[in-house]
């Protein structure tokens, strides 16, 4: 128990979820090492398909690294492997609920360890303020390979209104669409690809522990969506941002801006700006 990090985690704004699958072959240690040297603040361990065995070996090679580094270890889905490894806390989803409770899960790895959960909608984020969490992951927001939906950042200012813990951003969350997350107030982000799939992740690491410090506070201009009047952040939203944060599928849609179609190849590099008028038409899939 001893050096233990604490459950307070308000100065920790960079959380990235190892997952051996989804980075480019790499050990996961030394991924971890490499975003240590990058600054990231918490470690998660997810690893869904290993027997035991391994992750009691991988988890307490984590576990280790990650003590002497100060940074904050967490296991994913398993309240009894987080206290068997020592680690500073365990990461429960909406169905790992159904297995351990939270009161359950926090009677297994006690008092001093770090409990955080997941939550995909507003509602759902509403109930779990309620509970004895140390923080609320909140995604997929944007596409992710990892889910088979995403909740765009429609209710993300409210849930960072309504948090009455640290709220971790997760899903799909990359270089470019990170500062729209920063505009709506955000201060710490989960990633898997953007970072494990990088060439050097230290040095992405590092570009997301500095743009996070530098943090949110750019202006917010309105522009029409589809007749509505929206509030967006100061040239920082894409056409293409726009399509996916609404969840649509970009092969089926048609942008027009200030009465103007917009082909898709250029959707990248169109940010909005103070006064657009934007109009989305999707259309259904024919058969
Ligand atoms: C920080 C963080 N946020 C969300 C998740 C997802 O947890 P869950 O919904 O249980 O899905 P799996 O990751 O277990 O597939 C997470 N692991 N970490
Ligand atoms: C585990 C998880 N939970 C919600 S989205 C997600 C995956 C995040 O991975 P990526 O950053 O690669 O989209
Ligand atoms: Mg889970």
């Amino acid at each position: 128990m001893n050096g233990r990090n604490t459950r307070d985690l308000t100065d920790r704004h960079l959380y990235l979820v190892l997952t051996e699958e989804y980075g480019t072959g790499r050990p996961l240690m030394s991924v971890a090492e490499e975003a240590i040297a990058g600054g990231v603040d918490i470690l998660q361990m997810r690893e869904k398909s290993r027997p035991r065995s391994d992750l009691l070996q991988l988890g307490s090679g984590l576990a280790a690294l990650c003590r002497k580094s100060g940074v904050t270890f967490i296991v994913n889905d398993d309240p009894f492997l987080a206290a068997e490894l020592d680690a500073d806390g365990v990461h429960l989803g909406q169905e790992d609920l159904q297995t351990y409770s939270v009161d359950t899960a926090r009677k297994i790895i006690g008092k001093d360890r770090i409990l955080g959960l997941s939550t995909h909608s507003l509602e759902q984020f509403r109930r779990a303020c309620e509970l004895d969490a140390d923080y609320l992951a909140f995604g997929p927001i944007f596409p992710t390979r990892t889910k088979d939906y995403s909740i765009g950042t429609g209710d993300v200012a409210e849930v960072l209104r309504i948090a009455s813990t640290p709220v971790v951003l997760i899903g799909g969350v990359n270089t470019s669409n990170l500062d729209l997350l920063l505009s709506e107030g955000a201060s710490s982000v989960a990633l898997i690809r953007d970072i494990m799939q990088a060439e050097d992740v230290a040095s992405r690491t590092r570009w997301y522990k500095d743009r996070l410090k530098k943090g949110a506070g750019r202006g917010r201009v309105k522009v029409r969506v589809n007749g509505r009047e929206e509030s967006l952040p100061d040239g920082n939203v894409t056409l293409q941002e726009l399509v996916e944060t609404r969840g649509l599928v970009p092969e089926r849609v048609v942008v027009e801006l200030n009465l103007e179609v917009i082909p898709r190849e250029h959707w990248p590099t169109v940010s909005l700006q103070a006064e657009d008028s934007v109009e989305l038409v999707s259309f259904v899939g024919g058969g």
